[in-house]
C-alpha cells in the first residue's frame, strides 16, 4: 500500500535552516517512515553542530530490509537517532549561512530524485524544506520554485500553490513571476484551470463537499467598475460566471484589501489571490510558523514549510520547527485517507 511507503524529505538549501529542521523533525517524531534525500556527511556535520546524536542508515531502494549501519557516533550513552538517508553528494562542503552556487545542482538533484520516487510509487509523499531560488539561478539553472519544477517533472497540467493554516487557506493564481507580468498571466483558460484544480483538490484532499472559493480582484477595489483596471471585467468576472454555471461555488471578484476579514473567513474555504504578495502576507501575518505550503494538482502529495532558508539562523538551533511539524502532520493525515 502506498501509504506504507517512505515519506521522502528534501532538506533544500544545505546552507539554510532546512537541514536543522529536518533533524529536529526526525528527533521529535522518531518516525522511521521518513527518508531524507540529502548528503549524509552534511547531515552528520549539522547534527554535530546542533548536538543531536544521529546514526545514518543508508537507504537502499532495491533492498530496504538490508540496511547497513553507516556511522555510529562515539561516546553517546543514549541510543542515537537513526536517520534513513538517500545519499546525494554535495558539490562542496557547506558552511551554514553561506550560500554556494557549487551546491545548486545538488539541491536540484535531490528534488529530481525525490520526485522520481514519488511518481514511481517508491515514496508516498514529498516533504520539502526551503531552497534558495536566487543561488540556483546564479549557478545558471533556470529555476522559479519547487511548485514549477515539480509540475514540469511530473507533467502536471495545472498546479496551484496553496498556503494553509488551520484558520485559512490562500491559493495563488500566479506564483513566482515579476509583478509587471502578472496581468498578462491571468488568462481566461489559465484562471479557469486554476479554479477547477482548487475545487477538485479541496474535495479530494480536504473532503469539502462544495468548496466555497473567494476570488480576489487584481486591481484596487476589484477594478472599481473598470476605472482602476479592466482585468476583472475582461477576464475574472467571465471566468467566475462560466464556472458558476458549471456548479462551482465562487464568490467575487472581491476587493483584496477587504476580503480577508472575519466574516468572510468564516464562510470561505479558500481565498484565491491573483499574485504571491497579494495573499501571502495576510496568511503569514495570521499564522507564520504554523502554516504549510501544499501543491494542488500534482499526481502525488507534496507539502512544504511556509518560510524560506533563513540563512541567519542556520546551524544555530534557533529555527522554529512549527511549520515543518505542521507539514509532516498534514502528510500523515493525507496519506491515511
Ligand atoms: N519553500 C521554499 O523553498 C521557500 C523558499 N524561500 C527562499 O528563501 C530565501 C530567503 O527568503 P526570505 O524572504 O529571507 O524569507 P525567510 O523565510 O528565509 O526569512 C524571513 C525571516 O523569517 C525568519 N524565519 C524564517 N523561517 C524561520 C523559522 N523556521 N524560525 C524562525 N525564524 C524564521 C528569518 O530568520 C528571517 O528573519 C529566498 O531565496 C526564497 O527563495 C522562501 C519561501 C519559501
Ligand atoms: N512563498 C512561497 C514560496 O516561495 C515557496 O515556493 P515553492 O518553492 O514551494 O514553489
Amino acid at each position: 500500500m502506498l501509504k506504507n511507503k517512505p515519506i521522502i524529505v528534501t532538506p533544500g538549501e544545505p546552507a539554510g535552516i532546512g537541514p536543522d529542521l529536518v533533524l529536529k523533525l526526525a528527533q521529535i517524531t522518531n518516525d522511521n517512515q521518513l527518508v531524507i534525500c540529502a548528503d549524509k556527511y552534511m547531515l552528520l556535520q549539522r547534527a554535530q553542530l546542533l548536538e543531536i546524536p544521529i546514526e545514518i542508515i543508508e537507504y537502499d531502494k532495491s533492498n530496504q530490509s538490508d540496511e547497513t549501519l553507516d556511522y555510529t557516533p562515539l561516546g553517546h550513552k543514549t541510543r542515537p537517532l537513526q536517520l534513513r538517508v538517500l545519499h546525494i553528494p554535495l558539490g562542496q562542503n557547506v558552511v551554514p549561512g553561506q550560500l554556494s552556487s557549487l551546491n545548486s545542482q545538488y539541491v536540484v538533484d535531490t528534488l529530481v530524485r525525490a520526485t522520481k520516487g514519488c511518481l514511481e510509487g517508491e515514496f508516498c509523499a514529498l516533504l520539502t524544506a526551503p531552497v534558495h531560488k536566487g543561488i540556483i539561478n546564479d549557478a545558471g539553472i533556470t529555476f522559479s520554485g519547487h511548485t514549477e519544477l515539480l509540475a514540469e517533472l511530473s507533467g502536471a497540467h495545472q498546479v496551484v500553490m496553496v498556503l494553509a493554516t488551520d484558520k485559512m487557506k490562500v491559493a495563488l493564481a500566479t506564483t513566482h513571476i515579476p509583478l509587471k507580468e502578472v496581468s498578462e498571466a491571468i488568462t481566461f483558460e489559465g484562471l479557469s484551470q486554476v479554479l477547477k484544480t482548487i475545487d477538485t483538490e479541496l474535495k479530494v484532499k480536504y473532503r469539502i463537499k462544495t468548496p466555497n472559493i473567494f476570488v480576489c480582484g487584481l486591481n484596487p477595489h476589484a477594478g472599481e467598475g473598470g476605472h482602476l483596471g479592466r482585468e476583472e471585467i475582461d477576464v475574472i468576472i467571465p471566468v467566475i460566471e462560466k464556472l458558476k454555471s458549471e456548479g462551482l461555488n465562487l464568490v467575487g471578484p472581491m476587493p483584496a484589501d477587504t476580503v480577508f476579514q472575519p466574516k468572510y473567513l468564516e464562510s470561505a474555504d479558500i481565498f484565491l489571490a491573483m499574485y504571491h504578495d497579494q495573499g501571502l502576507p495576510v496568511l503569514k501575518y495570521q499564522g507564520f510558523g504554523e502554516a504549510v505550503n501544499i501543491t494542488f494538482g500534482l499526481p502525488f502529495i507534496r507539502v512544504s514549510v511556509d518560510h524560506g532558508t533563513a540563512l541567519d539562523l542556520a546551524g544555530t538551533g534557533k529555527a522554529n520547527e512549527g511549520s515543518i511539524l505542521t507539514a509532516y502532520n498534514l502528510i500523515k493525515k493525507l496519506i491515511a485517507y
